[in-house]
């Protein structure tokens, strides 16, 4: 095989918590995962020049080792002692700097992408710890679907798949460094935690819209963004059973009854945001689009 074609969703952290810091620097999180049908397209190419180039159709897009793609690559092929040429392109459609895990996406699915390609075989606990070396979001991304995420982010639960509810996701015009938010997560001197434990119940049991009344994100409060809580506003007063940021921003997810109620939403948003779309929760993660 020379050529594989992969599809790989964004996700929202239906519910987020910071509950410690680690001696490594890194926090400790309780968060329940949920991929969404917004997506990147990655093609990855055996090509006969050894080394790992890259391409984008995002024009802002590092296409060196500062990509996360890049580096997951490097770090799979020095893994399994592979020294194939590759080349990949990435389609880039999820937002960056969003809190909707881009860039950790694509780096899951170069991972998944090149034990396919190159015939590894390699485990999904194998997978899962280079990925972990990648970031710390991009364990979940070999899975997707819903899941509770711990410890770093590679501490993964499986959860009962949420049904595909409708969801508007919208951005405004800032952007957050993850590296910023949890240094502002460290000086927050009175943190209101949301319920992890209490929300996970629900879902366990398939008790979704009482889950998500109870959903919160500690780093809301952190990043204390006024787009963020006027596009809140909107989203509540259009109906949604729930607005929240995902993540570390400054991208915010509203969950709907039904699909019209979400179009309407996303329709109004478009006049005070940069981007809105409204898409599904998803069952599914990393999807083979094609091999040849
Ligand atoms: C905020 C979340 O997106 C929630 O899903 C993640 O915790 C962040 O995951 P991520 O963007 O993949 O983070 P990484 O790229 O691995 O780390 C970027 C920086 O964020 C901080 N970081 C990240 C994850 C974590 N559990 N604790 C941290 O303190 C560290 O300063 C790290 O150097
Ligand atoms: N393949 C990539 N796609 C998007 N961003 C990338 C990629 N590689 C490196 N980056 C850089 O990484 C930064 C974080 O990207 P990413 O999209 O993962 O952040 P995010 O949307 O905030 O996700 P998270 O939920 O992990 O915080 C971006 O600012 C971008 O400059």
């Amino acid at each position: 095989m020379r050529e594989i074609q992969v599809r790989t969703p964004a996700k929202v952290n239906l519910t987020l918590d910071v509950v410690g810091k680690r001696d490594d620097g890194y926090h400790s999180i309780e968060s329940v995962f949920q991929a969404v049908g917004i997506y990147d397209a990655l093609t990855l190419t055996r090509v006969d020049t050894p080394g790992i180039t890259l391409s984008s159709t995002n024009k802002y897009l590092p296409c060196n080792q500062k990509n996360i793609a890049y580096q997951a690559a490097q770090l799979f092929l020095k893994h399994a002692h592979r020294w194939d040429g590759i080349h990949i392109h990435i389609e880039k459609h999820i937002p960056s700097q969003a809190g909707l895990g881009g860039g950790s996406s694509d780096g899951a699915a170069v991972i998944a992408a090149l034990n396919w390609l190159l015939g590894c075989r390699m485990s999904l606990q194998e997978q899962c710890e280079i990925a972990a070396q990648v970031g710390a979001d991009v364990p979940f991304f070999l899975t997707g679907g819903t899941m509770h995420v711990s410890g770093m982010g590679e501490i993964l639960e499986p959860l009962p798949p949420m049904p595909a509810l409708p969801m508007v996701i919208a951005k405004g015009k800032a952007g957050v460094s993850t590296p910023e938010a949890y240094r502002r997560i460290d000086q927050l001197t009175d943190p209101v935690h949301p319920d992890t434990a209490r929300v996970i119940d629900f879902l366990r049991n398939g008790r979704y819209w009482d889950a998500i009344p109870e959903c919160g994100n500690l780093f809301e409060a952190a990043t204390n963004l006024e787009e963020v809580t006027q596009i809140k506003q909107i989203m509540m007063d259009m109906g949604a059973q729930c607005a929240l940021m995902t993540g570390s921003g400054s991208a915010v997810f509203g969950i709907f009854d039904t699909g019209l109620m979400a179009q309407k939403c996303c329709n109004a948003l478009h006049a005070v945001v940069l981007y809105a779309v409204t898409c599904k929760t998803l069952k599914h993660s990393i999807r083979i689009v094609s091999r040849s």
